[in-house]
């Protein structure tokens, strides 16, 4: 293995764990990998003598004061994954294909790579200002369909854009790797194709590899944590006790909500803040892997450690923890009792101290519920549990999270219209904080002091479907609704409307007034068309409809979905 290591580094921790991935396919064990995303990268991480990879030139300005003199950096040149391309190449030439991607910057780099390769097609940027064509024959995107607005015909999804050849030969030539260049590119072909589309969705979560590493840094502590809203002061405060405990403890909610973040605070808070952070994922794994890699196994002589041991002195973070075998929790649990560890073919008992803390996306009552565990019930491997509250649920807590973020990344003059703040405000996060910070990460290396609408990417910029209103996170107001509808005399027939746009959805089709009309025939409801615009513009004024320009038609609300969900279990 070589001395140096070589940095990643990206906004997008989604693309970060990716191109890590494809790394470590081709490289193997040649060189050691540290990824990072930008919000992440702190000083003297990277060494002299390590190479560094930037996923984009926009990262330059920001990430040359972390790169000491002498190190060399390269730019991750992206390439479409060709093992996606079945599907294009199979296509009549001469269609007419809309490309579909986050931002317009990486739209046109995936249209040229198109044209470059796939010159028989026509390729036009989406662009959300802009109306859709009205010619389309096809929609392509890289991984990206949750942007798609709705009802445009076939959708091929190429896969996210992955590393280019090149990049490969420059860092086997910078870090002066042993690797011939046969067998760098037979190992570039392979990672293509192992990464790709149908390759991933014909595997089985077991044999899916681990993308993040055991080791960890804890660099958080309980002062970096934004918590001006009061769930999230009541999960600090829960956690600086349990912190001096020294029992284990449990942290549940959403993806990206800030459980390492947080194991990491309690981490550098207990009696073990001296020792290792050491982190495990337990999704993906096999069972046996698993077993090996948190107890370790001998083989005679050969010893592995495993993660337990690893975290001796220290703490021991076990993500997913839900999708631990219970014959694995039950070990664990008695190493928790006794301080005592057996490794998988082991002769002796070995003394360990380590902190545990588990994370899950569910509650300890959850996974002790039916499904998790065929037969068996989740062992509950301590009392002590943590709920780490959604976005949408601590949203006053957003301005500090955006300060936090821009100051993090030395961008403080950076600021955002009022329009802009509205929609951060507004926008559903399902990706909770973790998508925050990639958003406000993208948009401060737009070299923009001032963020406008226009500058916004794709998913806050268009759908519409994504936002909240003031309804959608409080209780949603049925008796309104209802009373407005009715109002118009017409409240069975809108139930109907919005029924077919729900069909619609699921059947991603949206609707013009015509299809709409003979949906509703079938259901023997006939309505001229003056009635029909009528009633249609009663539920876009209640927001129950997203109503669009040009082909992508009219589609059901998230609002609209709810209250269809809501009155019929009234009507039941
Ligand atoms: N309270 C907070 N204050 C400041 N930053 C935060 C806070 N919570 C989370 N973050 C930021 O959000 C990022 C995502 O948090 P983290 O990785 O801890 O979430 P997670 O719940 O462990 O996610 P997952 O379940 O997807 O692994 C962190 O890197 C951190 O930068």
């Amino acid at each position: 293995m070589s001395e140096s290591k070589l940095h990643i580094i990206s906004i997008q921790e989604r693309y970060l764990a990716t191109i890590t991935k494809q790394l470590k396919e081709v490289f193997r064990d040649l060189i050691q990998l540290s990824p990072t995303t930008i919000k992440d990268l702190q000083n003297n991480t990277i060494e002299p003598g390590d190479v560094v990879i930037l996923s984009s030139d926009i990262l330059i300005g920001f990430a040359l004061q972390f790169i000491p003199e002498g190190c060399q950096y390269i730019i991750a040149k992206r390439e479409i994954n060709y093992a996606n391309m079945k599907e294009v190449i199979e296509l009549p030439p001469g269609r007419k294909i809309l490309v579909v991607n986050d931002t317009l910057i990486n739209t046109n780099e995936t249209v040229d790579s198109l044209r470059e390769t796939f010159s028989e097609h026509q390729y036009f940027a989406y662009d959300p200002s802009q109306p859709i064509p009205e010619f389309i024959d096809y929609i392509i995107t890289p991984d990206e369909t949750h942007l798609l607005p709705g009802g445009l015909g076939k959708v091929i999804d190429i896969g996210m854009r992955l590393l280019d050849i090149e990049v490969f030969l420059e860092v086997a030539k910078l870090l002066d790797l042993s690797i011939d260049s046969i067998t760098l590119n037979k190992r570039y072909m392979k990672s293509l194709i192992s990464l790709s589309k149908s390759y991933s969705s014909t595997q089985s979560n077991d044999q899916k590899k681990i993308v993040k590493d055991v080791r960890d840094t804890a660099g958080y502590h309980f002062s970096d944590m934004i918590a001006r809203s009061s769930k999230m002061q009541i999960a600090l405060e829960q956690a600086k006790i349990y912190a001096q405990l020294d029992q284990p403890i449990h942290l549940y909610g959403e993806a990206g909500t800030g459980k390492k973040m947080l194991a990491q605070a309690i981490h550098n808070a207990s009696k073990q803040h001296s020792g290792p952070f050491v982190v495990i994922n337990c999704a993906f794994r096999t069972h046996d892997l698993l077993e090996k890699d948190l107890f370790g196994v001998e083989n005679g002589t050969d010893i592995t450690i495993g993660v337990i041991e690893m975290a001796q002195g220290g703490t021991l973070y076990i993500e997913s923890v839900n999708e631990l075998p219970v014959f694995l929790q039950k070990r664990l649990l008695q190493v928790i009792h006794t301080n005592k560890l057996e490794r998988k073919n082991g002769k002796n008992l070995i003394d360990v101290n380590v902190r545990i803390i588990t994370s899950s996306l569910y509650s300890l009552e959850e996974m002790q519920g039916e499904g998790y565990f065929e037969q068996e019930k989740h062992v509950i491997l301590t009392p002590y549990s943590i709920y780490m509250p959604s976005l949408l649920e601590r949203i006053e807590d957003i301005d500090d999270l955006i300060v936090d973020i821009k100051t993090r990344l030395h961008r403080k003059d950076l600021s955002f219209t009022e329009e802009v703040m509205q929609r951060l405000k507004t926008y559903k996060w399902k990706g909770n904080i973790k998508e925050l910070y990639n958003t406000v990460s993208y948009l401060s290396f737009l070299d923009q002091s001032l963020i406008e609408t226009h500058m916004l990417p794709l998913y806050l910029k268009e759908e519409k479907e994504s936002y909240h209103s003031e309804q959608d996170v409080q209780e949603i107001n049925m008796g309104k609704i209802i009373e407005k509808i009715e109002e118009h005399g017409f409240l069975e027939e809108s139930i109907s409307i919005l029924k077919v746009f729900q069909e619609g959805k699921q059947e991603r089709e949206s609707f013009g007034r015509t299809k709409l009309k003979a949906r509703l025939i079938e259901k023997d409801i006939d309505l001229t068309e003056q009635q029909l615009r009528m009633r249609l513009e009663v539920l876009q004024e209640l927001k129950l409809l997203n109503v669009r320009q040009g082909r992508a038609g009219t589609t059901i609300s998230r609002l609209g979905e709810r209250f269809l969900a809501n009155y019929e279990k009234q009507v039941i």
